[in-house]
């Protein structure tokens, strides 16, 4: 997961054994964010920016899938990554040549196993984390060169709860705001909270919020300076399905006003809601990306259900071809192809069941979903 991120500095808790007053809190905070955003460049390293979709190839789709994929592809993108690779202290290669474009605008979800390299790629861009070898670039400024201008255009709500404890909702993103050097916008700040429905909370201190809201609270901070890309890592871990829905629909109200989002998640299903695009990443490379909409035709599969109307043994010979397979008490037969595959279609596959005396009383069909692809995606690459 991200971790404490340079404006997500872990707070001493004035609870703590030990801990410090609120006020010494945020001082203490407040001159670590400052030498994190003043901190020397890491490297100097030529700005490489290239508009060109960098899409990986994949053995599944075709150049011009890519190609026409993109959306977005008009505009120059807003995240530039090209040749960024990471090898820890301990000699482990977390990232392999990285080449990914985020398109402005856009909801790109990066989607991967455990210790895929997502946090390490996020926390690379956001300034956390120092690359190896490759560029970044935010909005055209370099992040070695240019790491204020592109910080300030970064958001990023980490996994983990980094709130004041004792500090209220209002003061908390006030706070926020002004660590970032932005002046006091209180007509802003008001927006934020209205939209994360944290309005009424404003005097409340963050101790006596509930999980969701100090969730949305997170997402209040990192907005709090403006920024044009937002982060969300893992934004509805652990949440319920209310708030969840809740969070997807604050997530799309924010890429309406413009806002690029990039989202790492372990719920698949939150991916197939809300990505225009899905990037996935798999023992430190990139394996696709690709259009959401445009993934689930190009290596989706359809299932079609027959329930029969009266049971079978077995399959009969004379539909082999099909692959099909029978569940184990007869009632069902189901047949899965490919969007784009070769095999007999189902009209012939209908016109040979009736050949063969196969009856059936019902039918139906289903789409693959993202989930499977994704599975299988991670799969191939194991
Ligand atoms: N500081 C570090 N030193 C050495 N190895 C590290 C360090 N941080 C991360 N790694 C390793 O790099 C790999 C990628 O880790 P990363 O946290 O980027 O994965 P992730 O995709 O975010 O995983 P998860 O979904 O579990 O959060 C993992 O094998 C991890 O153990």
């Amino acid at each position: 997961m991200v971790g404490s991120g340079c404006c997500y500095v872990r707070e001493d808790r004035p609870d703590a054994p030990g801990g410090q007053s609120g006020v010494a809190s945020r001082e203490a905070e407040r001159r670590r964010t400052a030498a994190a955003v003043d901190a020397p460049m890491f490297r100097t390293v030529r700005s490489a920016i290239d508009f060109r979709l960098r899409a990986p190839t994949f053995s599944g789709l075709k150049s011009t899938d890519l190609l026409s994929s993109s959306r977005f592809s008009a505009m120059p993108s807003i995240i530039s990554i090209s040749g960024v690779t990471k090898t820890y202290a301990t000699g482990f290669k977390a990232l392999k040549e990285i080449n990914l474009d985020i398109e402005r605008g856009e909801i790109f979800a990066l989607l991967g196993p455990n210790g895929a390299g997502k946090t390490t790629l996020i926390s690379i861009v956001c300034g956390i984390v120092n690359r190896s070898s490759g560029t970044v670039s935010v909005d055209g400024h370099d992040i070695s060169r240019d790491y204020r201008a592109a910080r300030s255009l970064i958001g990023l709500v980490p996994q983990e709860l980094t709130i004041d404890a004792f500090e209220s909702v209002w003061a908390t993103v006030n706070y926020s705001r002004g660590l970032f050097g932005k002046p006091a916008n209180h007509a802003f700040v008001e927006k934020v909270l209205r939209d994360l429905s944290l309005w009424d909370k404003k005097d409340a201190k963050a101790i006596t919020l509930s999980g969701g809201m100090k969730r949305r609270l997170m997402i209040a901070k990192a907005l709090s300076h403006e920024p044009r890309v937002l982060f969300l890592d893992e934004p509805t871990a652990g949440v319920d399905v209310e708030l969840r829905q809740d969070m997807w629909a604050m997530v799309r109200r924010l890429r309406e006003d413009g806002v690029t989002i990039i989202l790492t998640t372990h719920y698949i299903e939150e991916a197939e809601a809300m990505a225009d695009r899905v990037g996935v990443i798999n023992r430190g490379e990139i394996v696709l990306v690709e259009d959401k909409v445009q993934l689930m035709r190009t290596l989706g599969r359809k299932r079609l259900l027959l329930e029969l109307r009266s049971p079978l043994a077995t399959i009969p010979e004379t539909l082999s071809r099909y692959a099909l397979e029978l569940s184990p008490d007869g009632d069902r037969l189901t047949y899965t192809y490919d969007n784009q595959s070769e095999r007999p279609g189902v009209a012939s596959l209908l016109r040979d069941l009736e050949t063969a005396g196969v009856q059936f009383r019902d039918i139906d069909t289903q789409n693959s979903s993202l989930e499977e692809i994704f599975v299988n995606l991670v799969r191939k690459g194991a």
